[in-house]
């Protein structure tokens, strides 16, 4: 049987889909969460008006994970230290992350984490532009699913596409998650400069260029160019790009309005703009997006500041 960790909106989600395919059992952290959902069978917390299928268990406390897979729906910046408390039942199995983002505290992607946090699990990857919401709507939605592991990738895509959930598969668990933790980066730009009302045309050159971006760090670090071509790299910043649903956008256009953000709303893009930068600057190359990024959530540069640093780079070619 499947088992989800983290009740968040992506988990409960998942959780709704996959129960088409048979039982599911989703933990949450917090025992009162798991207590609430059970008695309404709904996760008002994150993923409200989704009525729960029947064969969803919720659970909390000890993780009592059968011997199937279990996808890990867990914050990125929090992920080391659930594998901290959890890792240990969790071993001898596929471990699917279903995050997105690079951990400040080591600059580990979320299979790097599970690798050394698991070392008998096999790390998968979960990823590709899907909102929660969609998914758990029943609205068509492809995903792409990574894992170093030919066979366990096989067997993961097949147990994890639901009808209205296609997976497509990689062996390229570094294309995949680099695709899926920098699109945020440059999702948070895009809403700073809609916010800062400078426009749809600034827009789509800081998608580009961030594509580019994305793509050169991707390549140093041996991901195949395919991989972030695809789903897991360019669907998922064309949608979290332009779309308001995202909250790495919707954390940009606050920026670029000048307006309060709710701090406990989880944006993957703002830790992983420090932790790619920290990399990119030790291997020398150049990310002057997420370099903007990066002065931008740390409260160092204003956008008109960001925008004008980039426009007065020396002039290259294409
Ligand atoms: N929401 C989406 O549309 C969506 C889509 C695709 C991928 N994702 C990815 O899924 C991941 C989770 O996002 P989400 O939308 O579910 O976030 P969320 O804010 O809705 O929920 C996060 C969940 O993680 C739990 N959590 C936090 N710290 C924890 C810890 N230390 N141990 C165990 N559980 C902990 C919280 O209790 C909460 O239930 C992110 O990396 C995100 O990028 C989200
Ligand atoms: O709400 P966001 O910005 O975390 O985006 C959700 C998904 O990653 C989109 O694919």
């Amino acid at each position: 049987m499947i088992t989800i960790c983290g009740a968040g909106a992506f988990g409960t989600a998942l959780a709704v889909s996959l129960a088409k395919n048979g039982p599911v059992i989703l933990w949450a952290r917090d025992a009162d969460h798991a207590a609430e959902m059970r008695a309404t069978r709904q996760n008002a917390r994150r993923l409200a008006g989704v009525d729960l299928p029947e064969n969803i268990t919720l659970i909390s406390g000890p993780l009592t994970a059968g011997d199937g897979a279990c996808l890990l729906a867990i914050p990125m910046q929090k992920l080391d230290g659930f594998l901290a408390g959890f890792g240990a039942s969790l071993d001898n199995r596929p471990l699917v992350a279903c995050c997105k983002g690079v951990d400040l505290a080591t600059g580990l992607g979320p299979t790097g984490l599970i690798d050394a946090a698991c070392p008998t699990a096999t790390a998968a990857i979960l990823t590709g532009p899907s909102f929660a919401r969609d998914i758990a709507l029943g609205l068509p939605t492809a995903l792409t699913l990574a894992c170093a592991d030919e066979g366990t990738g096989k067997a993961l895509q097949s147990a994890l596409t639901t009808p209205n959930l296609r997976l497509y598969r990689t062996i390229d668990t570094t294309g995949a998650e680099l695709g899926g933790a920098l699109k945020n980066v440059i999702a948070i730009a895009c809403g700073a400069v809609i916010g800062a009302g400078l426009g749809e045309s600034a827009r789509a050159a800081l998608m580009t260029r961030g594509f580019a971006e994305m793509n050169r760090l991707a390549r140093a670090l041996g991901a195949q160019p395919d991989t972030l071509a695809g789903l897991a790299g360019f669907g998922d910043l064309a949608l979290t790009c332009t779309s308001d649903q995202s909250r790495n956008y919707r954390f940009g256009l606050s920026i670029g309005q000048g307006t309060d953000f709710d701090p406990s709303v989880t944006v993957e893009g703002a830790a992983t703009a420090r932790a790619v930068l920290a990399r990119a600057t030790a291997m020398k190359i150049d990310m002057p997006i997420t370099h903007a990024v990066t002065a931008l959530v740390n409260g160092e540069l204003r956008v008109d500041q960001a925008m004008d640093m980039l426009l007065s780079r020396p002039l290259k070619e294409e």
